[in-house]
């Protein structure tokens, strides 16, 4: 029976998922303190996956998150934010996270999110749970490649431009740069680039370098051996020599420290390396692709990034364009998504209503392909009808063209109702913003929370909003500039 550790400091919510969870085949340990649940973690040896809430007293989701993957670095997380926290989300998924959920919380989304968790890593339940079966379900066997699932590719220019590359560079050896936002599908594209090499029956090594630790980032890359340092208690293969005759992906490379950026040039140059406190040469064939959200040579020029290490890579080039600038795509993989969740829920939703597609197509989809994917996701669940409608989405989607509070204009939420689907471009709408100073952080969240609720309350009439806060329309604009301002940072 897997165990799940649940950690929120709401106890009812660990009682609630601890009924649920129970109900469907697992096991829970409850913990409402990030202290104590790392504790646990220690003395229930054999927790297979953890369910964290992301704001908790003591230590944030993502101090939490690094603690766990620090010491557990296969253990499955999924964080729960809340879906203003968009930013944070991609944020922890960038830090290793297995797949965050939103809140308000449903229980057979985070169920779902736990099967697909657990059957990655192998320990899925020998019963899977089979609430809500809808016999009509015709269940496609679909070809799956590893960490996600199938990708898809279409028929419009940035499909086309995206296989041509990929079909270029494929059969070749060379190194690849893939560069995109967090969530725009780089590690597809590295995927399919591996099947398409005489390397493909050999593993594809995915590695996401913002979630290594500096202290272990060696370890994790080239293995170590018993006794190497302080809790290397048995030998271990790194990823290289995992991958060794496939591919390695090495996202997020910048991330990678200097000392750890020098070891990788030896390792690329002698096609051989050592493990940690190893002394024996271990041959190594394996082609690197990496990813990277800002561009290598200027990180290069900043001494973030080692200028030799870049040329190594720079053989090949893919950019991979945000979801917002790849209209035509938005509703293919929409599609897609509600194909893979309608399999995962047993359910048959048919599409989306037009006003949805709409939406869809404007809404400037910070998070890319995982936004959409999760939205798409929780609004097949919510949807009882066989189409997916407006209120499924999330509040922050489907009001997103009030939110943007475009010039600060009283008219532009009024105007924004009536107007024509407007494109947006690099606009972004109201959200939280990215502080790493905690303090600041929780009171900006508040602040935005209330906010909002604010404007839900009085339907975005701005003068109602104030005085529902107790604060002038003015001081109301400026918060919410200042919001925009921090976001477009
Ligand atoms: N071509 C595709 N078809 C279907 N799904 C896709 C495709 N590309 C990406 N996805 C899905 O979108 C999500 C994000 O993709 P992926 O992990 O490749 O993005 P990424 O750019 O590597 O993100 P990050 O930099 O944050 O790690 C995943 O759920 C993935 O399965």
């Amino acid at each position: 029976m897997p165990k799940v550790l649940v950690i929120d400091d709401d106890r009812d919510i660990c009682f609630l998922m601890n009924k649920f969870l129970t109900k469907h085949g697992y096991e829970t340990v409850e913990s409402y303190s990030a202290k104590k649940a790392l504790e646990l973690l220690e003395e229930v040896k054999d927790i297979d996956i953890v369910l964290c809430d992301y704001r908790m007293e003591g230590m944030d989701g993502k101090t939490m998150l690094l603690k766990i993957k620090e010491k557990y670095p296969s253990m499955p997380v999924i964080i729960i934010t809340g879906y203003n926290d968009l930013k944070t989300a991609v944020d922890v998924m960038k830090l290793g996270a297995y797949d965050y959920v939103t809140k308000p919380l449903f229980p057979e989304e985070i169920l779902n999110t736990i099967q697909s968790a657990l059957q990655q890593a192998g320990t899925a339940p020998a019963a899977p749970p089979t609430n809500g079966v809808h016999d009509d379900v015709k269940k496609e066997k679909k070809k799956t490649n590893g960490n996600n699932g199938d990708y898809i590719f279409g028929n419009s220019p940035v499909f086309q431009h995206l296989i041509d590359q990929i079909s270029l560079v494929g059969p070749t050896d060379y190194s690849v740069i893939i560069y995109g936002e967090s969530g725009s599908g780089k590690e597809a594209i590295a995927q399919e680039i591996h099947k398409k090499s005489k390397r493909a029956a050999f593993p594809f090594v995915a590695i996401d370098c913002g979630a290594l630790s500096r202290e272990l980032a060696g370890s994790e890359l080239f293995g170590h051996e018993k006794g190497s340092f302080t809790g290397a208690i048995n030998q271990k293969p790194g990823s290289f020599e995992l991958a060794n005759g496939g591919t390695i992906f090495l996202d997020e490379i910048a991330n990678l420290s200097y000392d750890i950026q020098v070891s990788l040039l030896r390792v690329i140059q002698e096609r051989k390396m050592r493990r940690v406190g190893g002394t024996k040469d271990i041959p190594l064939d394996v082609r690197i692709i990496i990813a990277s959200n800002e561009k290598l040579w200027d990180a290069a020029q900043k001494g973030k990034f080692r200028e030799d290490l870049f040329h190594r890579f720079n053989e090949f080039t893919i950019e991979l364009p945000p979801l917002r600038q790849r209209k035509d795509d938005i509703m293919v993989f929409a599609r897609h998504f509600l194909d893979k969740a309608n399999e995962g829920l047993q359910k048959n939703v048919k599409g989306f209503s037009p006003e949805v597609e709409e939406i869809f197509r404007n809404y400037v989809w910070h998070g890319n392909l995982r936004e959409l994917r999760n939205v798409v996701k929780r609004a097949a669940l919510l949807t009882d009808g066989d189409f997916i409608e407006v209120r499924s989405l999330p509040f922050e989607i489907s009001n997103y063209k009030k939110l943007l509070f475009e010039h600060n204009n009283e008219q532009y939420a009024e105007a924004a109702q009536v107007a024509p689907p407007v494109v947006v471009e690099e606009q972004r709408p109201l959200r939280r913003a990215p502080f790493e100073n905690s303090l600041k952080e929780a009171s900006i969240d508040l602040e935005y929370e209330l906010i909002l609720k604010a404007l839900k309350e009085t339907n975005f009439n701005k003068s109602k909003a104030a005085k529902l806060l107790n604060i002038d329309r003015k001081t109301l604009y400026n918060k919410i500039k200042l919001y925009q301002e921090l976001n477009n940072r």
